[in-house]
Formats: C-alpha cells, structure tokens, sequence
C-alpha cells in the first residue's frame, strides 16, 4: 500500500493515518492540499490518502467535501477521530510578546482565536496549508522576527530549532477532527452494524420543497445523519448540493432503499462510501426498518404479482 496524507509529517493528518493498521510501516507519501492528495490516488499515483473532513469547533473541510464530490469518483473506506491540542511555536529567543504574525491552517486559528486575542492580541493570522507547513515556514528564508506558528506538539519534538511559547491554547479543550480514508472505487468495506454511508447530493432545480423530499427518504426509513451541509456546486449562482452522513452500511435494506430514493429524486447523486463508524456506536433500528422486515415487504409484493 502506497498511502498520502495532508503533509507535510507533523500534520494531525498524518497522526490520523497513522492509527491505520499497517500505515506505519507502510510507504507514505505526503501532498501539499487535499485536491492533491485525492488527484494522487485519482491517477493511481497512490492507493489511498487521508484528508480532514469534520472539526468539532469550526465544522466541515470545504477543500474536501468539494474535492471528494467532484471529478472522477471516490470512495471513503474508514474513518479516524483525532483529538485535537495546539501548541505555538517560535525561533529561539522570541518571547510571546514580541509575536507579530502566525501562520497556520485556517482551522487550527479558527480553533485558538481567543485564546490569540487575549494573549497575542498584535499578531496577525498568515494562512498556511497545514498547521506543520505553517511551522516549517519559520525554519526557512520567508522567516521575519516576530514570526510564530500553531502546530501540533509532535511538529516541536521533531524540530529542536523550533521552541514551544505556549502549549494547550485551543478554545475548546474537547476539540476532535474526524478524518476520512479515500480509496478508488472497489468492493465496500464489508458491513459491520456501526458503520456510515456518505452522499453528495446536487439539490434538484426548480422543484419546490425538493430539499425536504431529499431529508424524507432518510426519515421515513428511519435512518440517521450524522452530518449535513450545503456547498455550492460551483456551476452557477444558487446551485447547490448536499453532503450528507448517514448512519448505517449501504447492505442494510433501509439505507439501500433511501440511496434508491435519493437517486430517483436527484439521479447525479454520488455515493461516496460505506464505511466502519470510528467510535463503533451502532444505530437504533425499529423492528418495521430492519432487513428482516425489508424483505417480508418486498416477499409480499412479490406474492401480489404472483413471482
Ligand atoms: O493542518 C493540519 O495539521 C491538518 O491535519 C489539517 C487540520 C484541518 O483541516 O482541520 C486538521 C486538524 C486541525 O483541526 C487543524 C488542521
């Protein structure tokens, strides 16, 4: 297995990949962006990337929700939860009032903003691609005085040259990223009964009341979401589409029959995959949605017609 990952080493990213049976001994190749990252295993280049998909405090990772439901398909295979802590990093000498600019991934500063304001309230926020790309930034020539990064504790142990100003400086102590495992299409993960289904579905044109239709073929066969956020397709103004986790494995009867819905409703929705729950928490099911229900509904159609 060839895997890539958000890099450069340090980023949560590759920490969530490395909880991968098998991915540290592994060949590990890592991208600079996650359209990278999926483009690599889109062209065969790798067999699989991990890329953030959901932060507890700032929400969805529009770079992948748009990357993965877009373009040639893909398929998510696992799932990792990673708990999130931020360190902020410097050149030696630079004390925390001489701060004057940051640079990390917008997610991690979304993540420290108060604890930025209160402390640091003259430093500037400087994008980086990921929290380790923000703090190799300082090692290089683009350095200025005052420069500091927010990384992870692991990008300072592995730089010496690099020296921790403040550890613990998340907003939120509980803070989690969940990440996904891409994959080109090939067999499901097999079902395990805590599993998730995730589906980009573009929101059909003109057809009032379209989204609550699309919300319907969930609820009316009991299944849970998990997760649900609009982004827009990119093809004109107003154009959405809906991606969704849904609880439970596309061989459960109730989810196949809601992805039938679903594509009935809007026929350019995407499958994106089946896949183990990271937590393990199985879904409650009603008597009248389980498989063995399913079939004695369709078992009694079939009598009907007289098959
Ligand atoms: O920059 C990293 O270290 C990443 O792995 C990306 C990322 C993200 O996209 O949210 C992952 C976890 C943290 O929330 C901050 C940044």
């Amino acid at each position: 297995m060839l895997y890539t990952f958000l890099g450069p080493a340090g980023t949560f990213t590759e920490a969530a990949l490395l909880k991968v049976p098998g991915a540290r001994e592994a060949e590990r190749v890592p991208s600079a962006s996650v359209p990278e990252a999926l483009d690599l295993v889109r062209s065969g280049g790798a067999d699989a990337a991990m890329v953030p998909i959901e932060n507890s405090v700032e929400g969805g990772v529009t770079a992948t929700l748009d990357a993965i439901s877009t373009g040639p398909e893909l398929r998510i295979v696992r799932e990792e939860l990673v708990p999130i802590t931020f360190v902020l990093v410097a050149r030696p000498g630079t004390r925390l009032e001489d701060v004057r600019r940051v640079c990390t991934h917008g997610h991690a500063w979304a993540q420290c903003r108060r604890w930025a304001r209160e402390n640091i309230p003259s430093a500037e926020y400087e994008p980086a691609s990921s929290t380790a790309a923000g703090a190799l930034a300082l090692l290089e020539a683009s350095f200025r005085p005052g420069d500091a990064a927010i990384c992870g504790q692991i990008v300072a142990e592995e730089h010496p040259e690099l020296e921790v100003l403040a550890a613990g400086i998340g907003d939120n102590p509980g803070a989690v990223t969940r990440f996904i495992l891409v994959s080109r299409p090939g067999p499901l993960p097999p079902r395990t009964g805590a599993d998730k289904t995730t589906v980009a579905i573009p929101l059909p044109q003109d057809h009032p009341g379209a989204l609550m239709e699309i919300l319907e073929q969930f609820a009316s066969r009991g299944v849970n979401l998990s997760r649900i956020e609009s982004r827009p397709t990119g093809e004109y103004l107003g154009h959405y589409f809906f991606s969704i986790d849904a609880e439970g494995h596309a061989q459960d009867a109730r989810v196949a029959d809601a992805l039938a819905g679903l594509h009935r409703l809007s026929p350019q929705t995407r499958f994106l995959g089946s896949y183990p729950r990271a937590d393990g928490a199985e879904p409650v099911v009603s008597p009248h949605n389980s498989d063995t229900a399913f079939d004695a509904g369709s078992d009694w159609v079939r009598s009907i017609l007289g098959d």
